[in-house]
């Protein structure tokens, strides 16, 4: 259990592990030389975004580069600073924990939110044994356990995440080790912390196509191990699909800072609600669907609109091909779409299914509207 969980378990069961309340990340580009005395530009990474994570807990986070994922997931763990909104870790403000405002330790809430890059090679240190690199943080958060007990931690640890025979592997240098077992090693370290969440941001993106399974099927098994919920990254829908599919999770759709439709996969992606997720279903061919795909995008125009500058209303209105004139106006919120297959389980928020259309609310003045001209 992490120290951040015992402190804070007795009084706050009934709130959410992690709760993103109307979350905004607004970064300021960095100015050219003769822009140096123009209003910065910003980019609204993340525009008012609310979303919860519970106790082992999946949510993967899909959508095409730019749309945010990175940003919220970091939000999430405490690594980035919103600029709007507040981020609470069981009902704390992590921010205000860090002003030492709570009753917890900013450091415990730190170590119990972990992050799996990527690209582990670069947050591995080259000049280090992997033994040397799991044995630091054991060092900082248990300084009075023994040598000998903590190596058997990370024995025990490494044998957990495939790699044996352990003692090999705890010897080599990260250059002796292929990029899977990279991965791997990068997994231990974050559960090391007996962590409450853990960030996969894009972690099996640069393995080989075979391997990615099996590291989706390694952290889910630790998942319910180590009783740890993941925010998974990936811009791509099918293994968006499998791991949220496969943890009995959440998928989260990205479109330009707004999180766009929320939803059990396979509701989500066999009866999608948002035109942009009928984009992403169709741009991902490997979903084995029965129905067969349109060979044209269903999108009116294929250019990503500039983040600096946004459309107006709804952000996905000058792609959509279902936008009338009310989109260029109002912008629509996540909210509750209700089918009746998803009415059996609608009092477990976790499986409920949200988007931000006007087209799920029949009373919508949006019906009225006229459509947009090209
Ligand atoms: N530190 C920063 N300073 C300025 N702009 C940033 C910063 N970090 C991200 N951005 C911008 O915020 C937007 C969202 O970036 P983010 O990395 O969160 O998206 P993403 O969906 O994860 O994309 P990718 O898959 O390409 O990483 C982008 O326009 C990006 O350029």
């Amino acid at each position: 259990m992490s120290r951040a969980r015992d402190t804070a378990d007795a009084e706050t069961d009934a709130e959410p592990l992690i709760a993103a309340e109307d979350v905004e990340v607004h970064f300021e580009k960095e100015q050219g030389i003769l822009e140096l005395f123009d209003d910065p530009d910003v980019v609204k990474a993340v525009d008012g975004i609310s979303v919860a994570i519970e106790e082992n807990d999946v949510l993967a986070l899909v959508g095409e580069s730019g749309c945010g994922k990175t940003t919220l997931g970091k939000t999430i763990i405490g690594l980035q600073q919103p600029t709007g909104g507040a981020i609470k870790y069981r009902g704390r403000d992590i921010w205000e924990t860090k002003a030492g405002n709570t009753d917890l330790s900013f450091k415990d809430v730190r170590s119990s939110l972990q992050i799996i890059h990527q690209d582990p090679g670069s947050s591995l240190n080259p000049n280090r044994r992997i033994v040397e690199t799991l044995a630091e943080p054991i060092r900082l958060t248990h300084p009075d356990i023994t040598a000998g007990e903590r190596r058997e931690r990370i024995h025990s640890l490494l044998e957990r995440v495939g790699m044996t025979p352990a003692h090999d592997f705890a010897s080599r240098y990260p250059h002796q080790l292929s990029g899977g077992e990279k991965q791997r090693v990068a997994l231990a370290r974050a559960l090391l912390m007996n962590p409450d969440v853990i960030l996969a941001d894009e972690a099996i993106s640069a393995l080989d196509v075979s391997l990615r399974v099996e590291m989706m099927d390694l952290m889910l098994d630790l998942q319910s191990e180590f009783n740890t919920s993941f925010v998974f990254v990936s811009h791509d829908l099918s293994n968006a699909r499998y791991f949220a599919e496969h943890g009995d999770g959440r998928v989260g759709v990205m479109y330009l800072g707004n999180l766009v439709e929320v939803g059990p996969p396979e509701r989500l992606i066999a009866d999608p609600q948002h035109p942009y997720t009928e984009v992403l279903r169709w741009a991902t061919p490997n979903l084995s669907l029965d129905a067969t795909e349109a060979s044209d995008p269903p999108m009116r125009k294929i250019d990503i609109p500039d983040p600096v500058n946004p459309p107006s209303g709804c952000r996905f209105h000058t792609r959509c091909p279902e936008a009338r004139e009310t989109c260029t106006r109002l912008q629509p919120e996540l909210e509750e779409f209700s089918d009746l297959e998803a009415s059996s389980d609608r009092a477990d928020s976790s499986r409920s299914h949200r988007v931000a259309c006007f087209r799920s609310e029949p009373d919508h003045q949006y019906w009225e509207s006229s459509a947009i001209e090209d």
